[in-house]
Protein backbone atom coordinates (compact mmCIF):
# COMPACT_ATOMS: atom_id res chain seq x y z
CA UNK A 1 0.00 0.00 0.00
CA UNK A 2 2.82 2.55 0.93
CA UNK A 3 4.82 1.53 -1.79
CA UNK A 4 1.95 2.40 -4.49
CA UNK A 5 1.02 5.32 -2.87
CA UNK A 6 4.46 6.36 -2.88
CA UNK A 7 4.37 6.52 -6.67
CA UNK A 8 2.00 9.24 -6.66
CA UNK A 9 5.11 11.50 -5.01
CA UNK A 10 7.73 12.73 -7.28
CA UNK A 11 10.49 9.99 -6.79
CA UNK A 12 13.92 11.76 -6.97
CA UNK A 13 16.35 10.15 -9.58
CA UNK A 14 19.28 10.02 -8.00
CA UNK A 15 20.35 8.35 -4.14
CA UNK A 16 22.07 10.68 -2.10
CA UNK A 17 23.66 8.67 0.89
CA UNK A 18 23.74 10.22 4.14
CA UNK A 19 25.94 9.06 6.80
CA UNK A 20 24.33 9.71 10.03
CA UNK A 21 25.69 10.37 13.44
CA UNK A 22 22.85 9.43 16.14
CA UNK A 23 23.14 11.27 19.81
CA UNK A 24 20.64 9.88 22.14
CA UNK A 25 19.56 6.24 21.62
CA UNK A 26 16.08 6.46 23.37
CA UNK A 27 12.34 6.30 22.91
CA UNK A 28 13.19 8.60 20.33
CA UNK A 29 16.16 7.53 18.65
CA UNK A 30 15.10 4.19 18.46
CA UNK A 31 11.57 4.67 16.68
CA UNK A 32 13.85 6.99 14.58
CA UNK A 33 16.61 4.39 13.69
CA UNK A 34 13.70 1.90 13.29
CA UNK A 35 11.86 4.54 10.62
CA UNK A 36 14.94 4.76 8.61
CA UNK A 37 15.59 0.99 8.80
CA UNK A 38 11.58 0.42 7.60
CA UNK A 39 11.69 2.94 4.60
CA UNK A 40 14.66 2.01 3.40
CA UNK A 41 13.38 0.84 0.02
CA UNK A 42 10.91 3.40 -0.16
CA UNK A 43 12.38 5.48 -2.98
CA UNK A 44 12.75 8.64 -1.26
CA UNK A 45 15.53 9.92 -2.00
CA UNK A 46 18.46 9.05 0.45
CA UNK A 47 20.16 6.23 1.62
CA UNK A 48 20.74 6.52 5.51
CA UNK A 49 24.05 4.67 6.79
CA UNK A 50 24.47 5.21 10.27
CA UNK A 51 28.23 5.52 11.40
CA UNK A 52 27.71 6.24 15.29
CA UNK A 53 25.37 5.96 18.18
CA UNK A 54 26.23 8.08 21.34
CA UNK A 55 23.86 7.07 24.81
CA UNK A 56 24.50 9.24 28.02
CA UNK A 57 25.05 5.73 30.57
CA UNK A 58 24.90 2.73 27.93
CA UNK A 59 27.92 3.37 25.89
CA UNK A 60 28.77 4.42 22.51
CA UNK A 61 29.62 2.75 19.12
CA UNK A 62 31.73 4.39 16.27
CA UNK A 63 33.87 2.52 14.08
CA UNK A 64 35.85 4.99 12.34
CA UNK A 65 33.01 5.95 10.17
CA UNK A 66 31.97 2.70 9.11
CA UNK A 67 28.45 1.92 8.20
CA UNK A 68 26.79 -0.20 11.60
CA UNK A 69 24.50 -2.73 12.09
CA UNK A 70 21.45 -0.70 13.22
CA UNK A 71 19.16 -4.03 12.80
CA UNK A 72 21.67 -5.45 15.24
CA UNK A 73 21.80 -2.53 17.84
CA UNK A 74 17.94 -2.38 17.75
CA UNK A 75 17.78 -6.19 18.42
CA UNK A 76 20.19 -5.70 21.40
CA UNK A 77 17.60 -3.03 22.87
CA UNK A 78 15.13 -5.29 21.93
CA UNK A 79 16.16 -8.56 23.63
CA UNK A 80 17.90 -6.73 26.75
CA UNK A 81 17.20 -5.33 30.45
CA UNK A 82 18.03 -1.86 29.80
CA UNK A 83 20.87 -2.41 32.43
CA UNK A 84 22.43 -4.49 30.35
CA UNK A 85 23.44 -2.97 27.31
CA UNK A 86 26.43 -1.48 26.54
CA UNK A 87 26.80 -0.10 22.76
CA UNK A 88 30.54 -0.19 23.02
CA UNK A 89 30.26 -3.65 22.75
CA UNK A 90 29.89 -2.93 19.04
CA UNK A 91 32.95 -1.70 18.39
CA UNK A 92 34.34 1.89 18.87
CA UNK A 93 37.25 1.74 16.57
CA UNK A 94 40.23 3.89 17.79
CA UNK A 95 38.36 5.26 20.27
CA UNK A 96 38.51 3.33 24.20
CA UNK A 97 35.28 2.13 25.20
CA UNK A 98 33.73 3.82 27.71
CA UNK A 99 29.85 3.72 29.14
CA UNK A 100 29.59 7.10 29.51
CA UNK A 101 31.20 9.45 26.80
CA UNK A 102 31.15 13.02 27.88
CA UNK A 103 30.26 16.28 26.38
CA UNK A 104 33.68 16.89 25.65
CA UNK A 105 34.27 13.70 23.82
CA UNK A 106 30.28 13.43 21.95
CA UNK A 107 31.80 17.48 20.58
CA UNK A 108 34.52 15.60 19.20
CA UNK A 109 33.34 12.88 18.32
CA UNK A 110 31.11 14.87 16.31
CA UNK A 111 34.17 16.71 14.67
CA UNK A 112 35.82 13.92 13.77
CA UNK A 113 32.79 11.52 12.43
CA UNK A 114 32.65 13.22 9.14
CA UNK A 115 28.63 12.90 9.16
CA UNK A 116 26.59 14.40 6.72
CA UNK A 117 23.66 14.76 9.59
CA UNK A 118 23.82 14.63 13.10
CA UNK A 119 20.40 13.96 14.55
CA UNK A 120 20.26 14.57 18.20
CA UNK A 121 17.71 13.33 20.68
CA UNK A 122 18.96 13.83 24.01
CA UNK A 123 17.04 14.73 27.26
CA UNK A 124 15.54 18.37 26.99
CA UNK A 125 17.67 20.73 29.58
CA UNK A 126 14.92 23.46 30.53
CA UNK A 127 17.28 25.91 31.78
CA UNK A 128 20.20 26.01 29.14
CA UNK A 129 19.66 23.83 26.35
CA UNK A 130 22.58 21.97 27.12
CA UNK A 131 24.34 19.81 26.08
CA UNK A 132 22.24 19.50 23.07
CA UNK A 133 23.03 23.05 22.13
CA UNK A 134 26.68 22.44 21.85
CA UNK A 135 26.02 19.26 19.78
CA UNK A 136 24.17 20.90 17.11
CA UNK A 137 26.34 23.99 17.81
CA UNK A 138 29.33 21.46 16.70
CA UNK A 139 27.93 19.61 13.71
CA UNK A 140 26.58 22.69 12.11
CA UNK A 141 30.15 24.55 12.49
CA UNK A 142 31.60 21.18 11.10
CA UNK A 143 29.31 21.39 7.90
CA UNK A 144 26.77 19.17 8.87
CA UNK A 145 23.44 19.35 8.83
CA UNK A 146 21.91 19.63 12.50
CA UNK A 147 18.18 18.01 13.38
CA UNK A 148 16.93 17.67 16.80
CA UNK A 149 14.07 16.77 18.54
CA UNK A 150 14.75 18.77 21.59
CA UNK A 151 12.68 21.67 22.54
CA UNK A 152 15.48 23.41 24.82
CA UNK A 153 18.16 24.20 21.66
CA UNK A 154 15.01 26.20 20.53
CA UNK A 155 14.80 28.25 22.94
CA UNK A 156 17.68 28.46 24.00
CA UNK A 157 19.78 29.46 20.62
CA UNK A 158 16.92 29.18 17.88
CA UNK A 159 18.38 32.38 16.30
CA UNK A 160 22.18 31.46 16.58
CA UNK A 161 22.14 28.15 15.25
CA UNK A 162 19.77 28.98 12.56
CA UNK A 163 22.56 31.69 11.24
CA UNK A 164 25.09 29.30 11.51
CA UNK A 165 23.16 26.87 9.63
CA UNK A 166 22.56 29.36 6.92
CA UNK A 167 26.52 30.17 7.03
CA UNK A 168 27.09 26.84 6.28
CA UNK A 169 24.47 26.44 3.45
CA UNK A 170 22.94 23.61 5.96
CA UNK A 171 19.87 23.26 8.04
CA UNK A 172 19.01 23.02 11.85
CA UNK A 173 15.66 21.71 12.02
CA UNK A 174 13.17 20.64 14.71
CA UNK A 175 9.99 19.61 13.65
CA UNK A 176 9.45 16.93 16.19
CA UNK A 177 10.02 19.32 18.95
CA UNK A 178 6.34 20.28 19.43
CA UNK A 179 3.26 18.08 18.24
CA UNK A 180 5.40 15.45 17.64
CA UNK A 181 6.01 14.93 13.88
CA UNK A 182 3.14 17.40 13.23
CA UNK A 183 4.18 19.47 10.93
CA UNK A 184 3.79 23.05 12.69
CA UNK A 185 7.36 24.69 11.91
CA UNK A 186 7.09 23.80 8.07
CA UNK A 187 3.87 24.75 8.17
CA UNK A 188 4.24 28.08 9.45
CA UNK A 189 7.55 28.08 6.74
CA UNK A 190 4.67 27.79 4.45
CA UNK A 191 2.71 30.61 5.46
CA UNK A 192 4.74 33.68 4.03
CA UNK A 193 3.74 36.81 5.09
CA UNK A 194 1.22 35.88 7.65
CA UNK A 195 1.81 37.35 11.31
CA UNK A 196 0.89 35.03 14.26
CA UNK A 197 -1.59 37.09 16.59
CA UNK A 198 -1.80 34.14 19.07
CA UNK A 199 -2.10 30.23 20.11
CA UNK A 200 -4.05 27.73 22.22
CA UNK A 201 -2.95 24.29 22.31
CA UNK A 202 -2.98 21.37 24.66
CA UNK A 203 0.85 20.45 23.86
CA UNK A 204 1.83 17.90 26.31
CA UNK A 205 0.71 14.48 25.95
CA UNK A 206 1.80 12.78 29.24
CA UNK A 207 0.20 15.30 30.92
CA UNK A 208 -3.60 14.32 28.69
CA UNK A 209 -3.04 10.79 29.38
CA UNK A 210 -2.89 11.50 33.10
CA UNK A 211 -6.20 13.86 33.04
CA UNK A 212 -8.16 11.05 30.57
CA UNK A 213 -7.18 7.87 32.80
CA UNK A 214 -7.82 10.01 35.84
CA UNK A 215 -11.54 10.98 34.13
CA UNK A 216 -11.93 6.87 33.85
CA UNK A 217 -10.70 6.46 37.46
CA UNK A 218 -7.02 5.59 37.29
CA UNK A 219 -4.45 6.71 39.98
CA UNK A 220 -2.27 9.59 39.02
CA UNK A 221 0.55 6.95 39.39
CA UNK A 222 -1.36 4.35 37.60
CA UNK A 223 -1.37 6.92 34.64
CA UNK A 224 2.03 8.10 34.81
CA UNK A 225 3.37 4.89 34.59
CA UNK A 226 1.53 4.07 31.10
CA UNK A 227 2.70 7.27 29.49
CA UNK A 228 6.42 6.37 30.63
CA UNK A 229 5.19 2.94 29.32
CA UNK A 230 4.48 4.26 26.01
CA UNK A 231 7.91 6.30 26.11
CA UNK A 232 6.11 9.78 25.73
CA UNK A 233 6.75 11.15 29.69
CA UNK A 234 10.33 12.48 29.55
CA UNK A 235 13.50 11.40 31.35
CA UNK A 236 11.80 13.21 34.36
CA UNK A 237 8.42 12.91 34.25
CA UNK A 238 8.29 16.28 36.50
CA UNK A 239 9.12 18.51 33.54
CA UNK A 240 5.62 16.81 32.05
CA UNK A 241 3.92 16.88 35.63
CA UNK A 242 4.67 20.47 36.25
CA UNK A 243 4.35 21.89 32.85
CA UNK A 244 8.02 22.49 32.18
CA UNK A 245 7.47 20.73 28.77
CA UNK A 246 4.52 22.71 27.95
CA UNK A 247 6.24 26.16 28.88
CA UNK A 248 9.13 25.16 26.63
CA UNK A 249 6.79 24.63 23.87
CA UNK A 250 5.36 28.11 24.53
CA UNK A 251 8.57 29.21 24.35
CA UNK A 252 9.45 27.29 21.21
CA UNK A 253 6.46 28.90 19.43
CA UNK A 254 6.61 32.31 20.20
CA UNK A 255 10.32 32.25 19.54
CA UNK A 256 10.13 30.79 15.81
CA UNK A 257 6.50 31.83 15.07
CA UNK A 258 6.22 34.83 16.20
CA UNK A 259 10.06 35.85 16.30
CA UNK A 260 10.02 36.69 19.90
CA UNK A 261 12.51 35.03 21.96
CA UNK A 262 10.77 34.60 24.89
CA UNK A 263 12.47 32.26 27.94
CA UNK A 264 10.65 28.89 29.47
CA UNK A 265 10.73 31.14 32.74
CA UNK A 266 8.47 34.21 31.15
CA UNK A 267 5.79 31.61 30.30
CA UNK A 268 3.08 31.69 33.42
CA UNK A 269 3.40 28.38 34.07
CA UNK A 270 1.35 25.68 36.76
CA UNK A 271 0.83 21.75 36.81
CA UNK A 272 -1.47 19.54 37.03
CA UNK A 273 0.28 17.65 40.69
CA UNK A 274 -2.13 19.66 42.67
CA UNK A 275 -5.41 18.28 41.15
CA UNK A 276 -7.26 15.23 42.71
CA UNK A 277 -9.01 12.43 41.60
CA UNK A 278 -12.36 14.06 43.49
CA UNK A 279 -11.83 17.63 41.26
CA UNK A 280 -11.52 15.20 37.93
CA UNK A 281 -14.26 13.13 38.91
CA UNK A 282 -16.74 16.66 40.08
CA UNK A 283 -15.89 17.81 36.82
CA UNK A 284 -17.14 15.05 34.90
CA UNK A 285 -20.37 14.70 36.75
CA UNK A 286 -20.99 18.15 35.25
CA UNK A 287 -19.79 17.43 32.13
CA UNK A 288 -16.75 18.91 32.15
CA UNK A 289 -12.99 17.90 32.27
CA UNK A 290 -9.54 19.36 32.87
CA UNK A 291 -6.81 20.19 30.18
CA UNK A 292 -3.41 21.71 30.98
CA UNK A 293 -4.23 24.65 27.95
CA UNK A 294 -0.92 26.31 26.49
CA UNK A 295 -1.38 29.87 25.03
CA UNK A 296 0.44 32.92 24.03
CA UNK A 297 -0.98 36.35 22.28
CA UNK A 298 0.29 39.26 21.56
CA UNK A 299 -0.99 42.20 23.08
CA UNK A 300 -1.86 45.55 21.31
CA UNK A 301 1.61 47.82 23.10
CA UNK A 302 3.54 44.20 20.81
CA UNK A 303 4.68 42.61 24.34
CA UNK A 304 3.35 38.68 24.45
CA UNK A 305 1.63 36.84 26.50
CA UNK A 306 2.29 33.54 27.68
CA UNK A 307 1.10 30.82 29.87
CA UNK A 308 0.63 27.35 30.44
CA UNK A 309 -2.96 26.94 32.56
CA UNK A 310 -4.84 23.97 33.59
CA UNK A 311 -8.37 24.66 32.55
CA UNK A 312 -11.77 23.10 33.50
CA UNK A 313 -13.31 23.40 29.79
CA UNK A 314 -16.91 23.26 29.85
CA UNK A 315 -17.55 23.33 26.42
CA UNK A 316 -18.05 20.09 24.18
CA UNK A 317 -17.95 22.59 20.95
CA UNK A 318 -14.04 23.53 22.04
CA UNK A 319 -11.75 21.61 19.64
CA UNK A 320 -9.34 21.08 22.59
CA UNK A 321 -12.49 19.00 24.87
CA UNK A 322 -12.54 15.87 22.95
CA UNK A 323 -9.18 15.35 23.26
CA UNK A 324 -8.19 11.59 24.76
CA UNK A 325 -4.70 10.18 25.94
CA UNK A 326 -1.66 11.31 24.21
CA UNK A 327 -3.44 13.21 21.56
CA UNK A 328 -2.72 17.14 21.04
CA UNK A 329 -3.76 19.79 19.42
CA UNK A 330 -2.72 23.36 18.50
CA UNK A 331 -5.63 26.31 17.08
CA UNK A 332 -3.48 29.34 15.55
CA UNK A 333 -4.47 33.02 15.20
CA UNK A 334 -2.96 34.88 12.04
CA UNK A 335 -3.53 38.31 10.22
CA UNK A 336 -5.01 36.67 7.31
CA UNK A 337 -6.28 33.20 7.76
CA UNK A 338 -9.70 31.93 10.36
CA UNK A 339 -8.27 30.57 13.02
CA UNK A 340 -6.86 26.78 11.89
CA UNK A 341 -6.39 23.68 13.92
CA UNK A 342 -3.96 21.20 13.54
CA UNK A 343 -5.19 17.63 15.84
CA UNK A 344 -3.03 15.01 16.51
CA UNK A 345 -5.08 11.68 17.72
CA UNK A 346 -3.10 9.02 19.67
CA UNK A 347 0.27 9.96 18.46
CA UNK A 348 3.26 7.28 19.18
CA UNK A 349 7.44 7.64 19.47
CA UNK A 350 6.51 6.71 15.48
CA UNK A 351 5.22 10.25 15.04
CA UNK A 352 8.00 12.13 16.38
CA UNK A 353 10.45 9.70 14.34
CA UNK A 354 9.09 11.17 11.35
CA UNK A 355 9.22 14.23 11.83
CA UNK A 356 13.09 13.89 12.25
CA UNK A 357 13.03 11.85 9.41
CA UNK A 358 11.07 14.06 7.43
CA UNK A 359 13.05 16.83 8.41
CA UNK A 360 16.49 14.63 7.43
CA UNK A 361 15.40 14.19 3.91
CA UNK A 362 14.28 17.84 3.97
CA UNK A 363 17.56 18.43 4.71
CA UNK A 364 19.77 16.28 2.36
CA UNK A 365 17.61 16.63 -0.76
CA UNK A 366 17.22 20.55 -1.08
CA UNK A 367 21.02 20.20 -0.67
CA UNK A 368 22.66 20.47 -4.22
N1 LIG B 1 9.33 10.80 23.80
C1 LIG B 1 8.60 11.59 23.04
O1 LIG B 1 7.44 11.28 22.74
C2 LIG B 1 9.16 12.86 22.51
C3 LIG B 1 10.39 13.32 22.92
N2 LIG B 1 10.90 14.47 22.40
C4 LIG B 1 12.23 14.92 22.81
O2 LIG B 1 13.20 14.01 22.28
C5 LIG B 1 14.31 13.91 23.17
C6 LIG B 1 14.54 12.44 23.52
O3 LIG B 1 13.38 11.94 24.16
P1 LIG B 1 13.27 10.39 24.54
O4 LIG B 1 13.89 9.55 23.51
O5 LIG B 1 11.86 10.15 24.92
O6 LIG B 1 14.18 10.35 25.87
P2 LIG B 1 14.88 9.07 26.51
O7 LIG B 1 15.14 9.43 27.91
O8 LIG B 1 14.10 7.85 26.19
O9 LIG B 1 16.26 8.98 25.70
C7 LIG B 1 17.26 9.92 25.82
C8 LIG B 1 18.52 9.36 25.24
O10 LIG B 1 19.56 10.33 25.34
C9 LIG B 1 20.69 9.69 25.92
N3 LIG B 1 21.55 10.70 26.53
C10 LIG B 1 21.44 11.30 27.73
N4 LIG B 1 22.43 12.19 27.89
C11 LIG B 1 23.20 12.12 26.78
C12 LIG B 1 24.38 12.75 26.36
N5 LIG B 1 24.98 13.65 27.11
N6 LIG B 1 24.91 12.41 25.16
C13 LIG B 1 24.31 11.50 24.38
N7 LIG B 1 23.19 10.86 24.73
C14 LIG B 1 22.63 11.18 25.91
C15 LIG B 1 20.13 8.67 26.86
O11 LIG B 1 21.10 7.72 27.19
P3 LIG B 1 20.80 6.45 28.10
O12 LIG B 1 19.97 5.54 27.26
O13 LIG B 1 22.11 5.86 28.39
O14 LIG B 1 20.06 6.97 29.29
C16 LIG B 1 19.02 8.11 25.99
O15 LIG B 1 19.55 7.19 25.06
C17 LIG B 1 13.99 14.80 24.37
O16 LIG B 1 14.60 16.04 24.18
C18 LIG B 1 12.47 14.93 24.31
O17 LIG B 1 12.00 16.11 24.89
C19 LIG B 1 10.23 15.19 21.44
C20 LIG B 1 9.02 14.78 21.00
C21 LIG B 1 8.35 13.61 21.54
N1 LIG C 1 7.01 14.51 27.16
C1 LIG C 1 6.44 15.10 26.00
C2 LIG C 1 6.92 14.38 24.78
C3 LIG C 1 6.85 15.22 23.58
O1 LIG C 1 7.34 16.31 23.48
C4 LIG C 1 4.93 15.05 26.07
O2 LIG C 1 4.41 14.33 26.93
O3 LIG C 1 4.27 15.75 25.29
Amino acid sequence: MEQTAQKLRAVPKEVKECKMLLLGFGNVGQAFAQMCLDKASFGHGVRFVFIGVVTGAHGFTYQGGRPLDMAQILSLYASSLPQEVDLCAFGTGDWPAAKVLDVASTLRLIAESGADVVVEAVPVNYDTGEPALSFLRKALECGMHGISANKGPVVHGFHDLSALAASRGKRYLFESAVMDGVPVFSLWRNLPGACLKGFRGVLNSTTNVILTAMEDGLTFERALQMAQAAGIAEADPAGDIDGWDAAVKVAALCTVLMDVPIKVTDVQREGISSLTQQQVEAAAAEGQRYKLMCSAQVEPSGQVVSQVRLEKLTSADSPFFDLPGPSSALQIYTDVLAPVTIVSSDPTTKDTAYGIFGDCLTAMLEQT
